[in-house]
């Protein structure tokens, strides 16, 4: 449905983006992760059409963001970071206005507006003054803007931005309510926010795309060697020359000695799940694991690894320009 081949963007002789190449297919929620500064925005600027790139293509539903800009557009809806809403409008001028910009007119303008409005819950603060509503509701107002058109794609640069908790809550159950068979790219430097809402993660960092995968698959693929912190009732030698001997283990050691019941630390050669061998290895022993855990990269911990590592372990095969 979206899709970017090797953008850049220039800014004078500042390079913004450096060679982003992106595929979206039609109904997936893709989150664009990445730290202050790093061309998220940018990116968002760019498919939306709101600004030309310095090289490369996007296409929105086949069509070229650049070459057939109205055709694409029709797709779109887009919530910018700071939503250019007017303050002397009440609620319901400003979406009919919003319509009105994307040609509808008569019946058809005033239902889509009421559905809107209905669709973002803001039905029943209609008739007040945009300035004289909370922020979480100004950022509605945003959303109703960008959907009035019906468009298939949505766009959300920073949806929950300045928000207190609790509207924050209330946006990203309005997003996920919204996304149903619609393609979104949301960004965000919030990663709870992007593992719980998106089925695929772009992180960028300084222009560049440095890792591109579902939550999960980012987790388990910069997992590398597994570890597993387990507690074990049994001679405490025993216990260890057993473990030693599971196929699959790399190294043990012992994490602290009890009478009869250990806590041993141990790690698995590389992209092996030795969880099952360990069960029936200790098992098959007549040892008993009183607790077994086996620990994983948060997101927050791989977007961390990610971005402070210049050379990313995990670079997108589809990124070509790596000077
Ligand atoms: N109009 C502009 N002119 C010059 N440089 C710009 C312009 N807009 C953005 N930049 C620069 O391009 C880089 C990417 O900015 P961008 O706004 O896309 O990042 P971002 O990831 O969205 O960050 P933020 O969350 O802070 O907005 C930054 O270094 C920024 O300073």
């Amino acid at each position: 449905m979206i899709e970017l081949s090797n953008v850049t963007k220039n800014y004078g002789n500042k390079t913004a983006l450096k060679g982003i190449s992106l595929f979206v297919k039609k109904g997936e929620i893709l989150g664009l992760l990445g730290p202050n500064g790093a061309g998220k925005s940018t990116t968002m600027r760019i498919i939306t059409g709101y600004m030309p790139p310095t090289s490369g293509k996007v296409r929105v539903a086949g069509y070229d963001i650049v070459k057939q800009a109205v055709a694409a557009k029709r797709f779109i809806g887009y919530l910018p970071e700071n939503p250019p809403l007017y303050n002397d409008m009440t609620v319901k001028d400003f979406v009919t206005f919003s319509a009105e910009l994307k040609g509808f007119k008569g019946k058809e303008k005033y239902s889509r507006v009421e559905k809107v409005m209905e669709e973002v819950g803001v039905s029943h603060v209609k008739n007040r003054l945009i300035s004289h509503i909370s922020r979480g509701y100004r950022q509605r107002v945003g959303l109703a803007q960008a959907l009035v058109g019906e468009p298939e794609v949505l766009i959300l640069d920073e949806p929950t931005v300045g928000l207190d908790p609790q509207q924050i809550i209330e946006i990203r159950q309005l997003i996920k309510n919204l996304a149903g068979k619609r393609t979104v790219i949301l960004s965000s430097h919030i990663l709870p926010e992007v593992s719980s809402l998106c089925h695929r993660v772009a992180i960028i960092n300084k222009g560049r795309l440095i890792a591109e995968d579902t939550p999960e698959n980012l987790s388990n693929a910069l997992m590398g060697h597994q570890e597993i912190s387990m507690q074990v009732k049994g001679p405490e030698e025993d216990v260890l020359l057993s473990l030693q001997n599971t196929p699959g283990v790399e190294s043990v050691s012992i994490n602290s000695s009890g009478k009869d019941i250990s806590d041993f630390r141990v790690t698995a050669e590389k992209d092996r799940d030795i969880r099952e061998e360990l069960f029936f290895a200790m098992a098959a022993k007549g040892f008993a694991i009183l607790e077994m855990k086996s620990s994983k990269m948060s997101l927050e911990e791989i977007f961390l690894e990610l971005v402070t590592e210049e050379d990313a372990v995990f670079a997108s095969p589809k990124e070509d320009d790596k000077s």
